[in-house]
């Protein structure tokens, strides 16, 4: 029996999300959290759904709640509440403002849920990661982020549609800031089982384009559509099942990285990690030099933000010092 709890189920994100780990069949129930006010919201939601899963034919219990007692019991808290980003705004823009909101809910979910995952979404999702991993308490591998997992699904389809192949024969990954710094992996790129640059034609792939694609996708939906829903909630989705499912699949998420790669670390920031029903475990990992260089520059940069914005809310009296860590070591 598996508890599922949505923080910023009101939200675009918060919504599809819960309605697409509701196909997930270890799912049994759904809370469905949102702030005072949204009371009504979240009631017709809860009712929108039950129906769903009544035609569907599912069996899952979906609850509503303005309270953070109500996560208690959860198996996963996904994080979607906060400030998202308009046209023209940068992630990073975002850290402070959704810092202060995720600090005290993080805080508060380390307390009464204190074997739960934590599934980070809001943005910069790699620093919010490490505020709520400092301010849970809870072990690194309970609280980690969606990360470049996002961007290597948004990568991995463009290289497919290049190929003209299956999506699922093409494996590749983007490390680093889920932002302007993130990292393609070339050399962990492969179709068909083949490493993409043993492909002739991988000398006319517009490198630089897809990687410009990637890094402005989210942008541009924004501009388009206003918010990014599908891409992020399905991908929620898929780490709800990998945890579940206890499936041991490697993906990219935000963890955080003690020395895995190239002893870069310290940081909570994108890596391919292994994720089970305990949460997720970096994988050690060798890249090449330019793509270690990349990588380096990229956790210096999330490492300055990280800095600031943990100095600013421990000298917010609202907020004040971060909770204790609560116990040491897991087995992976
Ligand atoms: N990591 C990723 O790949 C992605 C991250 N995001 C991020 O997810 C977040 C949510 O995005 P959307 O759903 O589009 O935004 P939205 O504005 O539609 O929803 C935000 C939700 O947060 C709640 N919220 C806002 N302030 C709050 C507070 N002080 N306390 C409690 N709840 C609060 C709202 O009530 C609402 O439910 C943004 O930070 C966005 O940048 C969005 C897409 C992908
Ligand atoms: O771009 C945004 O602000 C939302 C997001 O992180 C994404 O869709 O990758």
């Amino acid at each position: 029996m598996s508890k599922v709890t949505i923080i910023g189920a009101t939200g675009n994100v918060g919504t599809f999300a819960a309605y697409a780990v509701s196909v997930d069949p270890h799912v049994h129930e759904i809370l469905l959290y949102g702030r005072e006010g949204r009371e009504a919201f979240l009631k017709g939601l809860a009712q929108d759904f039950a129906d769903s899963f009544a035609a569907r034919g599912t069996n899952i219990r979906v609850t509503w709640t303005t309270s953070l007692k109500d996560v208690a019991g959860s198996d996963i808290v996904v994080i979607t509440a906060g400030t998202p980003r308009g046209p023209g705004q940068n992630r990073l823009d975002l850290a402070l403002g959704n810092a202060r909101i995720i600090a005290p809910m993080a805080r508060t979910i380390g307390t009464i849920a204190p074997d739960t995952k934590i599934i980070m979404v809001t943005n910069p999702v790699d620093v919010m990661t490490c505020v709520a991993l400092k301010y849970s308490g809870l072990k690194p591998n309970q609280v980690f982020g969606l990360g470049t997992h996002l961007d290597s699904m948004r990568l991995k389809s463009l290289i497919a549609s290049y190929f003209k192949v299956h999506v699922s024969e093409v494996h590749t990954r983007i490390i680093g800031e889920h932002g302007d710094s993130m990292v393609p992996l070339w050399s962990a790129t492969t179709i068909g089982g083949i490493k993409i640059s043993n492909l002739p034609a991988f000398a006319h792939l517009p490198v630089q384009d897809f990687i410009q694609s990637v890094k402005t996708s989210g942008e541009q939906i924004i501009k388009n559509k206003g918010s990014t829903v599908y891409g992020p909630g399905e991908a929620i989705a898929t780490l709800v099942k990998t945890i579940l499912g206890d499936e041991n699949r490697i993906l990219t998420v935000s963890a955080y990285v003690k020395s895995e790669v190239h002893g870069i670390g310290g940081v909570c920031i994108g890596v391919p990690a292994r994720i089970n029903k305990n949460g997720a475990f970096p994988v050690t990992i060798r890249i090449d030099e330019s793509e270690v260089i990349a990588y380096r520059e990229s956790v210096e940069k999330i490492r300055a933000t990280i800095h600031q914005i943990i100095g600013e809310l421990e000298n917010d009296k609202d907020i004040g010092p971060a909770a204790p860590k609560r116990q040491k070591k897991t087995r992976v």
